[in-house]
Formats: C-alpha cells, sequence, structure tokens
C-alpha cells in the first residue's frame, strides 16, 4: 500500500480557513489543573507557522476520556497556549453549535479560535471508518467552514475517531510539523530488521498495553522482548498466578483489569520468555517488598523496586532501539519517581536509539542529565507510536493519505 501525506508545504495557506486537530491531552492533578504542558508546547511551531502563513486558525483537541478524572474543559489549555504562543487565542466554550459556528465564520485572517473538548461529543468516541464519521454531526456541521484539516495529533492517530478520521474525507487534508516530524522520525526504527527492539511498558491504560504488546510480539522477530511496569505489570503478574495482594487486586478491579486477565493469559502464553515482569516492588509508605512476599506483606504497589530496576536495565543494554512508554510507578507522587528516572536513565545511557513515549513519562525528563536526555527521542505520541512501532499504519495517517489521494494533493512519501 501507498503512502503518502500532504504537509503545510503542499498547498498555499494564505488567507484560508483551517481546522487544525491537536493534542493538548495533558496530565491533570486532583485540582484539575495541568502539572505538565509539554503537549501544549509541542503545537507551538505549527500554530505559529499557519498565524505566519495568514492563515485563520481553529483549534481542535480533547482532553481525558469520559469517565475518567482526567476528563476536563480546555479553558486552561487555551490560556497555556495563548502564552507560549505569545498571541491572542480565543476560546469558546463550544464545538458545533450556533456559538462555535458563527465565531468560525467571523474568524479573521491570522486569528487563533479554540474550541472545547472534543470528547464533550459522545459520537466524537465512536472507533468507527472515516466514510462513517464523515456523517457525524459534527463533521456535517465543522467542515464546510473551512478549506482545509490539518492533523497534527500523532498521539492521537491510532484512534479511529470523528475528528481523526472523518474529516479528511470530506475536507483536502494534511500533516502539520509535529505528524510530519514524527513519522520521519520513525520511518527508519519501524523496518523489522533493526533488531533487538526492547519496548518498556508501563502506566495504567491496560486494555491499550494487551492491544500493544500482542502486536508488538506478534510483528517482531524473537529477539523483541517486552519489559513490563506500574500497572500493566501488576496485571500480567496476577494473570501469571501470583497472588499480588488484596489492594492492588481492587485496584486492578476497579481500572477494569479482571476483564483482561484472559488475554494477559494467552498473551504469556504465546509469549513467555519475550515478556519480562518485575520482581519487587515500592509499596505506599515506602518499604520495598518482593513480589513472593506481596500477598504476606500487604501494600499498594506504588513503584518497581531496585531489582527489577537493575535487570530491565542489563537487557536493555544488549538492545539497538528501546522504546519507554508509560511510567513505572505513580510518578506524580515523588517518592515514587525512582524506578521510572532510573530506566530512562539507563536506557539513556545505552548505545540504542531511545525513544520515550506517552504524555506522562515525559515529566521524567526534568531529572536527566543533560548530555543523556538529549539522546532521547521524546514522541508526542504514547499509544499510537507503538503501534506505529510494531508496524499497524495508523487511522489517522491512513486518513491522511486517502485525502492526499482523493484531493490530488502533493506530498511526502512514507511508505
Ligand atoms: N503501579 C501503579 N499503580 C497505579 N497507577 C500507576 C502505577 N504505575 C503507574 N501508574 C500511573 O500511571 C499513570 C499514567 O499512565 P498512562 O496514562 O497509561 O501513561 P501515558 O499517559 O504516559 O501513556 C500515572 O498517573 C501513574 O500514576
Ligand atoms: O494521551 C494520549 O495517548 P497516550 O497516553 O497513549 O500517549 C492521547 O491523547 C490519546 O488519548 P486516548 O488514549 O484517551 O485516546
Amino acid at each position: 500500500m501507498s503512502i503518502k501525506v500532504a504537509t503545510l508545504d503542499s498547498v498555499d495557506l494564505n488567507g484560508k480557513k483551517v481546522l487544525l486537530r491537536v493534542d493538548f491531552n495533558s496530565p491533570l492533578n486532583e485540582n484539575k489543573k495541568i502539572i505538565d504542558f509539554s503537549r501544549i508546547k509541542i503545537h507551538v511551531k505549527t500554530i505559529g507557522e499557519l498565524i505566519d502563513k495568514n492563515a485563520s486558525v481553529v483549534i481542535l483537541t480533547h482532553q481525558g476520556r469520559p469517565g475518567m478524572e482526567d476528563f476536563s474543559d480546555l479553558s486552561e489549555h487555551s490560556l497555556l497556549l495563548e502564552k507560549e504562543l505569545g498571541y491572542k487565542v480565543n476560546f469558546i466554550d463550544d464545538i458545533i453549535g450556533p456559538h462555535a459556528r458563527n465565531s468560525i465564520f467571523m474568524l479573521k485572517d491570522g486569528e487563533v479560535l479554540m474550541l472545547d473538548n472534543v470528547r464533550f461529543l459522545s459520537e466524537e468516541n465512536i472507533e468507527a471508518s472515516g466514510d462513517f464519521h464523515s456523517k457525524s454531526y459534527m463533521v456535517r456541521k465543522l467542515a464546510p467552514l473551512f478549506n482545509y484539516f490539518i492533523n497534527d495529533a500523532f498521539a492521537t492517530a491510532h484512534r479511529k475517531h470523528a475528528s481523526i478520521v472523518g474529516f479528511p474525507y470530506v475536507l483536502p487534508s494534511l500533516a502539520g510539523r509535529v505528524m510530519e516530524s514524527e513519522v520521519i522520525a520513525l520511518k527508519e526504527i519501524r523496518d523489522p530488521k533493526i533488531s533487538p527492539k526492547i519496548f518498556v511498558l508501563g502506566g495504567t491504560k491496560i486494555n491499550d498495553s494487551i492491544r500493544i504488546i500482542n502486536n508488538i510480539l506478534k510483528n517482531s522477530n524473537s529477539s523483541t522482548r517486552v519489559l513490563l511496569t506500574g500497572l500493566v505489570s501488576e496485571l500480567f503478574l496476577f494473570a501469571s498466578g501470583i497472588d499480588i495482594g488484596k489492594s492492588n487486586k481492587e485496584k486492578l478491579e476497579k481500572l477494569g483489569g479482571i476483564s483482561l486477565l484472559s488475554n494477559a493469559k494467552s498473551i504469556l502464553l504465546n509469549y513467555k520468555d519475550r515478556i519480562l515482569l518485575p520482581e519487587d516492588f515500592v509499596i505506599e509508605g515506602g518499604g520495598v517488598v518482593d513480589i513472593k512476599e506481596l500477598p504476606k506483606k500487604e501494600g499498594l504497589i506504588k513503584d518497581i523496586g531496585e531489582k527489577t530496576i537493575e535487570e530491565y536495565s542489563n537487557i536493555m543494554r544488549e538492545a539497538k532501539v528501546i522504546v519507554l512508554r508509560g511510567p513505572a510507578g505513580v510518578i506524580e507522587e515523588k517518592e515514587y519517581m525512582k524506578g521510572s528516572i532510573e530506566l530512562v536513565k539507563n536506557a539513556a545511557s545505552t548505545n540504542a536509539k531511545v525513544i520515550l513515549g506517552g504524555g506522562h513519562l515525559t515529566a521524567v525528563l526534568d531529572f536527566i542529565p543533560e548530555n543523556l536526555r538529549t539522546r532521547i527521542h521524546n514522541s508526542s505520541g504514547g499509544g499510537a507510536l507503538l503501534l506505529y512501532l510494531s508496524g499497524e499504519m495508523l487511522p489517522g495517517i491512513e486518513a491522511l493519505s486517502f485525502s492526499a489521494s482523493k484531493f490530488n494533493l502533493d506530498g511526502i512519501q512514507l511508505e
């Protein structure tokens, strides 16, 4: 399959109205305040360039998922963007209603408008084809107001959501600078011949992780290994028959882990020697517990322990490529950051190409010495990055490619 996507260089954007999908999805604290705004910063380049090109820019993004604690409106995001950009950003708490449509219609060349959280619209969250989403209310209401759609949200390119795959069906669509630089940077690393690849996966998105781990292992040779940390590792430990203790089982249950046990079991069965699980954990209060002692020394798992850090670091030394996604522990609490910091630091101390993904692990970079930090490609994507590196074509990129050929746009050849 030929994959060609158009970029900001493909068309003349002077005086054009563009709908720009970015990924401003950021970690929030318990008061719903943004604690790390790197996701906002990375899109400043694309937005600045569109302003310089005299386009009028309407920004569309999401924050969190419906029902989750980090699901919020985007008023703070727009203020932070305005500060980073040094340019007026008009925020409206609407997406497709008359207020939004009228504001878009009235927007002048060089002005920037930001709409509210696109996931407030239930149809956005349906996983479906571009054809299906092109008939959604949102696409039908918004698309006629624009000349172009630009997707800069590499980190959401693995979702078949309306704002990702729907617009390219009906509007000539381009990759923004973030999307473009990601696909160029990852082109070489996607090559299955570059191995061993080591994936260090943590965080809490256990549902996604099952799909990702399966894909990585299925599409790679036996030298590729997956080292698990975070809540994902608790799921796999439990699936492997280890008693992780009552409070950890309850935590897993609350986050939907129990229904995934059989999937985790079958992955373990198929790829036993290629998945590594932690040997020890730091539990709430700071004590270190060997996994065999977990049921006796009951405590909420907060980070990986020293033995695990050492073992994982030894394995990383053999790698040609190391990809880390999702924190090894509850990094919002400083005392449980160590596992994540050490793994990133030790990965960057090898000779491998190191890629860091996901919205949370980036926070660790502030604790990595400058000489090592510069060795790391800090990808804007998490799940998207991993699926892309595991050989899958992402729906968001596919949709851009579809659009380039439908609207006869020039662009860059990816495959
Ligand atoms: N063992 C654990 N138990 C509970 N939460 C964890 C654990 N390890 C990591 N986390 C949490 O994982 C969250 C980030 O996960 P996720 O959203 O999957 O990462 P990313 O945004 O980088 O893809 C953080 O809020 C962190 O506190
Ligand atoms: O943060 C994101 O993904 P990531 O945690 O995999 O990097 C993206 O914003 C996608 O969000 P989603 O996983 O709720 O669709």
